[in-house]
């Protein structure tokens, strides 16, 4: 089942960044947005009309700079901050960082190739660059975490994070779900990561489709190779939709 078979017009899309629409690199800052992916998206909002949105570990902000001109919805740090289709955004409590702030800063500074990311009410640990560290990462955060109210822990890919912990990328979609334009359609989420899988359980439970891209153990019932083969299915998505308009 190709993309263009699965969105109908009466979809909402819910995107993933890293690993999903754009391929992954050495360091946050280092990806790569192919004008051919502003473009299809640009298309995409408009066939759903308007019911897109990228679900992200990122800041909204982020996702604003690397999408530019477009600003689309927006659900950032995994779902603790949330701009909907009218530009209102909603920001979920947060709970004191100092614990993990202090445990990933302690890290990084023996060994310089970990990278301590800071985003709202949460705190990322990377360590891409030597995955040996793997283990020591979370065995540090763990603990920080077990010490911190309100903080849950998440792996990623390369990465361990600590996060709010009523905050949920399955939440975000749902609240979406209940607002125009995405209110009353069937939910599409295409994510690459563990985190997304709350994602995938969420839309296909509300009666939609998880696509996971990439490999891995997953709950989502459709799959796609890799960030490459969504834009080509994003942009002959687009294509056939001008077929059927044309
Ligand atoms: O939910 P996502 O949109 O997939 O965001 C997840 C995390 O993405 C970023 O880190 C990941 O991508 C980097 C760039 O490719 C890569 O270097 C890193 O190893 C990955 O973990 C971002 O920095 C995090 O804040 C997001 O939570």
């Amino acid at each position: 089942m190709t993309l263009a078979e699965i969105l109908h017009p009466t979809c909402a899309l819910f995107l993933d960044f890293d690993g999903t629409v754009v391929d992954l690199a050495p360091q946050p800052h280092a990806v790569h947005v192919p004008e051919p992916l502003i473009v299809s998206l640009r298309e995409l909002h408009e066939y759903l009309r308007g019911a897109v949105a990228v679900i992200s570990g990122r800041p909204i902000a982020q996702i604003d700079d690397f999408l530019s001109p477009l600003r689309l919805a927006v659900a950032g740090v995994h779902g603790a901050e949330r701009r909907t289709a009218i530009g209102e955004v909603i920001l979920q409590a947060t709970h004191p960082l100092d614990n993990v702030e202090a445990a990933a800063h302690r890290l990084a500074s023996q060994h310089p190739g970990l990278l301590v990311e800071h985003k709202r009410g949460s705190v990322a640990l990377h360590y891409r660059q030597v995955p040996e560290l793997e283990e020591e990462c979370l065995h540090a955060m763990q603990e920080a975490v077990a010490d911190s109210p309100g903080l849950t822990l998440l792996r990623g890919k390369m990465v361990v994070e600590a996060k709010p912990g009523g905050a949920s990328k399955g939440r975000a979609i749902e609240d979406f779900l209940q607002e125009p334009p995405f209110a009353g359609r069937t939910p599409v989420f295409i994510g690459d990561d563990r985190t997304d899988e709350v994602g995938f359980s969420t839309v296909q439970r509300l009666g939609g489709m998880g696509i996971k891209v990439g490999e891995g153990a997953t709950v989502a019932w459709h799959r796609l190779a890799d960030p490459a083969a969504l834009r080509r299915e994003m942009e002959a998505a687009v294509a056939a939709r001008m077929t059927r308009t044309s």
